[in-house]
């Protein structure tokens, strides 16, 4: 059976995020990691969710990547493809935002492509194309000092402008309200005046709603889980996609195994996490330093540790730090350079510890679980009952050898409690 909706995603947590909303909303989706090989059999799907590590590599590498992808989707009879970004448009004046979706637009003829992170469910929502995080504009957010994308600008007009080729225009509010047909004459009327893009505003599920309508009869859009809503509604009331019940409950019944949590997010939200997992589970803080100096002793130190401690129970691995330590160690080894070497160690991490038996297992951040997601060469995923909002359950599929449960979580997701909650849906008692 042909797909409906192909979904190119820039990053693997914000994949599964994706596929949640999905499946929620009752559109069977499965994610693969990376643009799948001929020899990949899927399960029937009215979504596949295509997860790329696209975010923060060079713009012209996140292109190429993400037309293949498109390509692949495109054979699998896709009528319209969203390339999902983050709820906090995680992207630099360099990209990938734009560029990507510069080159989608030209691949699939779009006039226009309709873009909005909005996200209301975790608080994200976009108004006079600002971008608000809970109560306070982007820029004033914890993503001011995220690692790799300190996002310093609310305006999203201005931020995709940076970064694209076209001219970028505004679906305010007061259209969305209006619904899915003043939505759709602005954007018409946009592409008239030249524009190449247009930041909806959507603060509402409502305006998401009227945004999906409006998106789903033109080929493209770009956005986050809050327009994922929007399409799957969209899609399942012009009768595109029947909607199906999933029945996740049972995706993590018999996995067994050890359990282990790694983290690499240095977001507010994963800092509080690991906080609180300390009174929960043993942890071990790495050190990030030796991670980028001495990477193979620190992940050796780390498998041993956490080997004396795995039939006792779940233990959480972390190479996070707090914005100060983070700023040194960048100082010191450089911005990208100090991300790779420490998405590369807590990716050893992963593998060891699945080498020693780990079955069920929590990432914690999006380019740390894409490292680890590769290193541990998984090449799909089922997607079971949510966690938290935007983080599922997920079982491997298509992978040799016994099968493995994970949770995917972005930085910013979760409450206080989450990595307890997660292990405790994938059956384990911290
Ligand atoms: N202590 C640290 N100092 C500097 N960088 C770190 C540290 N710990 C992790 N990192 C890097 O920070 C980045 C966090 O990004 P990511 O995993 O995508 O998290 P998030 O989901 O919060 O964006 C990764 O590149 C990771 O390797
Ligand atoms: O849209 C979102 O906020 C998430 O789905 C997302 O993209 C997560 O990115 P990370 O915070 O880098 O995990």
């Amino acid at each position: 059976m042909p797909l409906t909706l192909g979904v190119i995603a820039d990053d693997y947590t914000g994949a599964s995020d994706l596929a949640n909303t999905l499946s929620k909303e009752g559109v069977r989706t499965v994610q693969t990691i990376g643009v799948p090989d001929a020899a990949l059999a899927l399960p029937d799907a009215d979504a596949v969710v295509v997860s790329l590590k696209s975010r923060s590599i060079p713009a012209d590498e996140a292109v190429a990547v993400s037309l293949a992808a498109y390509e692949w989707l495109k054979s699998r009879g896709a009528s319209h493809i969203l390339f999902k970004v983050c709820s906090t448009f995680d992207s630099t004046d360099a990209g990938n935002i734009g560029p990507v979706t510069d080159a989608l637009r030209l691949a699939t003829g779009a006039a226009i492509v309709p873009v909005t992170p909005a996200f209301p469910e975790t608080g994200r929502t976009v108004y006079m194309g600002h971008l608000f995080v809970g109560d306070v504009p982007l820029n004033e957010s914890p993503l001011k000092d995220h690692p790799l994308n300190p996002m310093t600008d609310s305006d999203l007009k201005r931020v995709l402008a940076r970064q694209s080729a076209g001219r970028v225009g505004l679906v305010p509010l007061k259209d969305v309200a209006a619904g899915a047909d003043a939505v759709s004459a602005r954007l018409e009327h946009l592409a008239l005046d030249g524009r190449t893009a247009a930041i909806v505003d959507a603060v509402f599920d409502r305006d998401l709603e009227a945004v999906g309508v409006a998106a789903a009869a033109l080929p493209l859009s770009t956005g986050a889980s809050g327009l994922g809503l929007g399409l799957a509604r969209a899609l399942i009331a012009d009768g595109r996609v029947l909607r199906q019940a999933s029945d996740g409950a049972a995706l993590a019944a018999g996995i067994g195994g050890y359990a282990a949590v790694v983290a690499g997010s240095c977001s507010k939200a994963t800092l509080e996490q690991i906080a609180i997992a300390e009174g929960q589970m043993p942890v071990l803080r790495l050190s990030a330093e030796r991670l980028v100096t001495h990477p193979e002793a620190e992940v050796a130190a780390a498998l041993d540790w956490a080997k004396a401690r795995l039939a006792s129970g779940p233990v959480l691995i972390a190479a996070s730090g707090a914005p100060e330590q983070v700023a040194e160690v960048q100082a010191r080894f450089g911005r990208h350079a100090a991300g790779v070497a420490i998405e590369h160690g807590t990716a050893a991490i992963s593998e060891g510890l699945v080498a020693a038996g780990v079955r069920r297992l929590v990432l914690a951040g999006g380019e740390t679980s894409g490292a680890s997601v590769d290193r541990l060469k998984i090449p799909a995923f089922l997607v079971g009952p949510e966690i938290a909002p935007g983080v599922p359950l997920l079982r491997t599929e298509g992978q040799p050898g016994e099968p493995m449960v994970l949770a995917l979580k972005s930085g910013n997701f979760g409450g206080p409690d989450f990595f307890a909650k997660a292990l405790a849906m994938m059956g384990v008692a911290v």
